[in-house]
């Protein structure tokens, strides 16, 4: 089941290919084409001496203006992002000196590493899979959302680069070894390893301690459905067919008419699902 927002969008980040010629540089975007499919809207790419970073776009949010990469003040610090942060405006509000040239929602991510560093992913409430190159150090993280909604893969390559890409495709052929990123993981060059960022305290507990609250459910249900309506394009529900998608449809439904997206394209949910013809 897809949740109202799509999750599309490709990315493909080469770090340290310690290659500056034409060639590689036509080979990476070559490979950042294989994710295309991924996002039709813009094809962007951003080098710093052997570093790219590229991205396919299925734009959601600020369609006009918030191709990617999406950059700093400076544009030292460079990211490729695929997802929807939920809190961005909340997050804006806390960077009152930090000049924005977008309205995407991803690049509240170039100016939360700048004003707090690494630390900063787990202020973030939303899906996403994203690396974050900066030029000043040449350093760069990686991070996938807490339960991995967005894909991601990581791999390294012969020549001494790594590599991170939505899909296995364009990774593949040009590394000797690849994983699959794990959910609630942040990857940092400075210390050149993978630690997870996603902590919450019931982790550790073996027997969950909350007691069961069907009203407190709900809640927290409706809530996750309507902070996924922040979109500025039409979207739909694709409907399994079972419980599940149906509530998810109800409660787009009701709240559907208070969205920014409504007002332009009408407050009608679109649902589709799949079948197959025998
Ligand atoms: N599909 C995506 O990953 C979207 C990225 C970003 N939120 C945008 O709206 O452009």
């Amino acid at each position: 089941q897809v949740p109202p927002a799509g999750t599309m969008c490709g990315i493909l980040a080469v770090l340290g290919v310690g290659d500056v010629s034409l060639a590689k540089r036509s080979r990476i975007i070559e490979l950042s084409r294989r994710l295309r499919h991924r996002g039709p809207d813009w094809s962007g790419i951003h080098s710093f001496e052997d570093c790219y970073l590229a991205h396919q776009r299925l734009a959601i949010v600020d369609p006009t203006s918030g191709d990617q990469p999406l950059y700093n003040e400076d544009k030292t610090v460079v990211v490729t992002v695929n997802g929807e942060i939920y809190n961005h405006e909340e997050l804006k509000a806390k960077l009152k000196h930090h000049k924005f040239q977008t309205g995407s929602d991803c690049e509240v991510i170039a100016h939360l590493y700048e004003e707090y560093g690494e630390e900063f992913v787990d202020m973030l409430d939303g899906m996403f899979s994203f690396v974050l190159l900066d030029t000043r150090d040449k350093s760069f993280i990686a991070a996938r959302d807490a339960i991995g909604i967005c894909p991601l893969y990581m791999g390294w390559g012969l020549d001494g680069s790594v590599w991170f890409s939505s899909e296995m495709k364009a990774l593949s052929d040009d590394c000797e070894r690849f994983i699959s990123f794990p959910p609630g993981h942040l990857y940092s060059s400075k210390t050149g390893g993978l630690r997870r960022w996603y902590n919450p305290p019931w982790f550790s507990e073996s027997i969950p301690s909350a007691p069961y609250d069907p009203l407190l459910i709900r809640e927290s249900f409706e809530k996750a459905v309507i902070k996924r309506l922040m979109t500025d394009v039409p979207f739909g529900v694709l409907l399994s067919g079972g419980l599940d998608s149906s509530l998810v449809a109800s409660v787009v439904s009701r709240h559907l008419a208070e969205t920014k997206v409504a007002r332009q394209w009408g407050n009608k949910l679109h649902t589709f699902c799949i079948g197959l013809k025998v």
